[in-house]
């Protein structure tokens, strides 16, 4: 009898590219206080007062650009995802998104209904690297509905993979055919996160971002920090698929608000490269393992836009690894690892 599932975890879609369900959709993303970590009261203001009513209908013209037939392409492809893996692994696996649908109690009930008996759930947060927006509150909202409605089994937790070999590994084999292409460089585009998140999550209180070099040397906050560890993914893959130091540079996508975030910012660097000569550009965005609003409308169609308006002649947008097999590989082995 199998005792154990499997639940890969990701952010969330609204239901539908209307306003009203995009309005609630970021009511809920944005009410978060790991993603906006103001008081509540501020944070109510901001975001029901403000940033909601504003940004909704931006946003469903958006989602309405990118929609398919069948739905959001995140929650199409993370049941694309599910389904590869699940003819790799004997154990039922389920999908869940920290906001929207389906929930994690969805998931955790759909895996008891398959396994009945069932005793371990490996949760795979389906972020590379650790941010109190994306990793730590997927993480923390998943135990909060394990422990509230008393499933009876052990829940698991993949850590942040972002320097694990099988995932550099299948992110660089998805980067490689690119490669042949003439290209003047390629920017690894990464989610932004406010600078003050970074702080945040240090455990020292004295390490991130008290320096340039902080990122460089040696630190237990590493464990925790975004920025230490998407720079980690660019040089890793990188020096993997021989990418000379010239030739390649990380920047961060998606800033939302007046607050300082990790810079670069991909929309300021896609402007001022074709002055650089560089015209002929790769794009990669390694923190989503799935095609999504921030991978094919903001970099495939403003990202490119932005670049080409500034005078370079090619913008190739490397598609996520989604289900490619080596990927779907990668992920059987990191939930084998799980503890
Ligand atoms: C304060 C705002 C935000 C932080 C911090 C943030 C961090 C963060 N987000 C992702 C992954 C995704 N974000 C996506 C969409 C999205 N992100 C924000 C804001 C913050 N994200 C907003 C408002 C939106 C919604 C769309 C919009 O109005 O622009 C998505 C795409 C979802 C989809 O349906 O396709 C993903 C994925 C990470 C990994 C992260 C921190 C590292
Ligand atoms: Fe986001
Ligand atoms: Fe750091």
């Amino acid at each position: 009898m199998v005792k154990k599932g499997i639940v890969l975890m990701n952010l969330g879609s609204p239901d539908s590219t209307e306003v009203k369900d995009v309005r609630r959709y970021l009511d809920e993303f944005l009410m978060d206080k790991r993603v906006i970590d103001t008081p509540l009261l501020w944070r109510a203001l901001l975001v029901k007062g403000i940033i909601v009513p504003f940004r909704a209908p931006g946003s469903a013209k958006a989602y309405k650009s990118i929609w398919t037939k069948e739905g959001s392409p995140l929650i199409v492809i993370s049941k694309q995802q599910q389904q590869a893996l699940q003819e790799q692994v004997e154990e039922p696996v389920a999908i869940a998104m920290r906001y929207g649908n389906p929930a994690p109690w969805d998931a955790f009930d759909e895996l008891m209904q398959k396994a009945p008996g069932l005793e371990e759930v490996v949760l795979v947060p389906m972020y590379p690297h650790y941010a109190m927006s994306s990793y730590e509150t997927a993480v923390e909202y998943a135990k909060k509905v394990h422990k509230n409605r008393k499933y009876p089994f052990k829940l698991s937790i993949v850590p942040p993979f972002y320097k694990d070999p099988r995932y550099i590994d299948a992110l660089s084999e998805s980067i490689r055919p690119y490669l042949t292409e003439d290209y003047d460089h390629i920017v690894f585009s990464y989610h932004g996160i406010p600078e003050r998140h970074v702080e945040k999550t240090d455990p020292t209180g004295k390490h991130c971002l008290k320096n340039a070099e902080c990122c460089n040397v040696g630190n237990p906050a590493h464990a925790f920090c975004y920025r230490h560890q998407i720079l980690e993914t660019t040089k890793l893959v990188a020096e993997k698929l021989n990418i000379p130091k010239e030739k390649y540079s990380h920047s961060f996508q998606s800033r939302l608000g007046r607050d300082e975030w990790l810079k670069p910012y991909t929309a300021v660097r896609l402007a001022e490269m074709p002055k650089e000569g560089i015209k002929k550009l790769l794009v990669v965005c390694p923190a989503f393992v799935a095609d999504c609003l921030e991978t094919l409308e903001e970099m495939a169609e403003e990202g490119k836009e932005i670049f080409l308006h500034a005078g370079g002649e090619s913008f190739t947008l490397i598609p996520c690894m989604n289900e490619q097999p080596k990927w779907i590989g990668a992920l059987k082995e990191l939930v084998q690892d799980a503890k």
